[in-house]
């Protein structure tokens, strides 16, 4: 984060967000050390000694990196945990970062303004490798109420083993160049064309994931990894869409939000949850999704510093439309903001 007044431990900036694959943990390392990241912050501003050498870490990351980062940069990570930073992220974007939340149907994102008096309870459904699934009573008040193990490292590790592509972006390049049809079993599939009404099923339902290559006969090479790539990216949206929205049900939460590196602003995953939370809800319940979506738990470990107050912008705009986001905003995931810290 940038100062531009420190003397009373205000400070104002901008907050940058960039991420490494796990497995590049190394060129992370160099990135810090090159801008000199680690020597910012707690050294320069007033922050208590206790915090100079120490930078606040979330996630598995910070257990088994702190080695690494103290034998590479000399620093200690200090570690907060998981849950608590995912929602103390999530509660701070909604609260205090303008078009923040939007849902996304038709191929539109449409965005939410979000009242504070009526922003909990709500559902954080954390899509990273596997799912974590949080109910959210206020400030520092959750459960995590369910989770699965199917989720983003799941359709990475096996869209990895079915297509042999070589990146996680190829991976959702093809998916959106594919047709699942292709290699799903529809419901029109087993019924000779036919919808299934009486159980509101129509024939262009999915009803078999994968469902088709039983009875084809057919080997991997011959299905196109497109349409592999397509009918893995929708069993597993599908799959998290309908978990997240029993678990709604189950406490009674009309708000699902929708976070985690998995759906990284990628319209067709986005739709393939939506449409699948609007089908098991019956319009009932809506998917929300966030800007910062993959940031969550660096936002909240950052928010452990002692900080007392931050405010990005005004949350509720005059003459904000709700369709687009606010023009203080970047797409590249740039937060103004200002805090103060008490030490
Ligand atoms: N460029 C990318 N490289 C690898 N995985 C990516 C990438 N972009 C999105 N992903 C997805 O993000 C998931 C990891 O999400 P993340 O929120 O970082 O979780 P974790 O906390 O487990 O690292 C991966 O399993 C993959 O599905
Ligand atoms: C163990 C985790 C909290 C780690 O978080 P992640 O790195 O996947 O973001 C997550 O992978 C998870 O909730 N897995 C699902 C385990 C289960 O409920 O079955």
């Amino acid at each position: 984060m940038e100062n531009n007044s420190s003397k009373d431990h205000r400070l104002s900036g901008r907050l940058y967000f960039l991420k490494f694959e796990t497995s590049k943990i190394n060129e992370c390392l160099d990135f810090i050390s090159s801008k000199q990241l680690h020597c910012r912050g707690a050294q320069h501003y007033g922050f208590p000694d206790s915090d100079r050498n120490t930078i606040k870490a979330t996630g598995g990351g910070a257990f088994k990196f702190a080695d690494l980062f103290k034998e590479k940069l000399g620093i200690s990570l200090d570690k907060v945990e998981e849950m608590g930073s995912l929602v103390s992220g999530a509660n701070f974007l909604l609260k205090s970062v303008p078009s923040e939340a939007f849902t996304y149907m038709n191929g539109q994102r449409n965005y939410e303004q979000i009242d504070h008096d009526d922003l909990y309870p709500y559902l954080l459904v954390n899509i990273g490798s596997g799912v974590s699934m949080i109910k959210v009573d206020g400030d520092g008040r959750y459960e995590r109420v369910s989770g699965t193990s199917v989720g983003g490292g799941t359709f990475w590790g096996l869209g990895k083993l079915l297509t042999k592509c070589k990146s996680f972006d190829d991976l959702l390049e093809m998916s959106h160049q594919g047709n699942n049809r292709m290699i799903d079993m529809l419901v029109g599939d087993i019924y000779g064309g036919m919808d299934y009404l009486k159980i509101g099923l129509s024939s262009t339902a999915i009803a078999s994931s994968f469902g088709k290559a039983v009875s084809e006969n057919k080997e991997l090479e011959e299905y196109k990894p497109e349409d592999v790539a397509r009918s893995l990216l929708r069993m597993i949206s599908n799959n998290i869409g309908q978990i997240a929205y029993l678990n709604a049900l189950r406490f009674g939460l009309k708000k699902i939000f929708f976070g985690g590196f998995f759906i990284c602003g990628h319209a067709y995953t986005m739709d393939t949850i939506s449409v699948a939370v609007d089908f098991w809800s019956k319009g009932e319940a809506k998917a929300m999704f966030l800007r910062h979506e993959g940031f969550l738990g660096a936002l909240g470990a950052f928010m452990n510093y002692q900080l007392v107050e931050e405010f990005p912008y005004p949350s509720h705009l005059p003459g904000d439309d709700h369709k687009k986001p606010d023009k203080n905003l970047n797409d590249n995931g740039i937060i103004e903001c200002h805090v103060r810290v008490s030490n």
